[in-house]
């Protein structure tokens, strides 16, 4: 490995270990939820590198075996005992649907119970709140629909729905009772756009109780 990519190796898996600190510490991983990825390198849609954390592990415990670098189809880019997400696909799909920089993915109760609410409709609608903004949307009562594709509990065949999904302006993606997939430019942009859907998720549950 050359000194440059291990450099960016590092530092990746140094940001991803400290958003995986701030996010577990909201109660954001429960019993082992979630991933976190950031890209490494230069991005081409059919050729590109990004660390990811390792499959299965207690995302609110820190170790020396978080984090591996996989390849655009999701392989692992060097020898390693450590498997990637279950749902590193769904990451794959995205990076190259968007060409963002990192993605982060929580299960919370409030974007589970978002998604049931409006899974006839096929997208979470919100309206005129202030945290829309967090998205660079600034026009005035903006609306925005958050899709949500089905939880299959085969990964590839959600992961050939993303694409299909993604509105250009929303960073995010909902499955189906399962949880979020929001991304931005770099881990700044993704951690915002994450807390943004989480405010927004829990406002619109609790709107909708309140209306009836
Ligand atoms: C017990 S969580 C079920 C799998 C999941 O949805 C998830 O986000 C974590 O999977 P990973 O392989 O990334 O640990
Ligand atoms: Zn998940």
């Amino acid at each position: 490995m050359s000194n440059l990519r291990l450099e960016e190796k590092q530092q990746a898996f140094a940001e991803l270990k400290e958003i995986k600190t701030i996010l577990a510490a909201k109660g954001w991983f429960p019993a082992t939820s979630g991933n976190l990825s950031i890209r490494v390198g230069d991005f081409a849609p059919e050729q590109f590198t990004f660390a990811i954390t390792a499959s299965g592990k207690d995302k609110s415990v820190n170790t020396p075996s978080d984090f591996l670098l996989v390849d655009q189809d999701g392989k692992p880019t060097d020898a390693t005992s450590l498997k990637p997400s279950a749902e590193t696909l769904i990451h794959c799909e995205i990076y190259k649907a968007t060409g963002c920089g990192a993605i982060f993915h929580v299960h919370t109760v409030f974007n589970n119970l978002a998604s049931e609410l409006f899974w006839e409709r096929g997208s979470i609608p919100v309206e005129g709140v202030e945290l829309i903004k967090a998205f660079n949307i600034w026009e005035e009562d903006a609306q925005i629909e958050v899709p949500i594709l089905p939880n299959y509990a085969d990964i590839p065949r959600i992961a050939e729905l993303v694409q299909g999904a993604i509105v250009p302006r929303v960073p995010g993606i909902m499955l189906r009772k399962h949880g979020i997939y929001a991304w931005g430019a770099n881990a700044f942009e993704a951690k915002r756009n994450l807390e943004a859907f989480e405010y927004l998720f829990e406002y619109v549950y609790r709107w909708e109780l309140l209306k009836k």
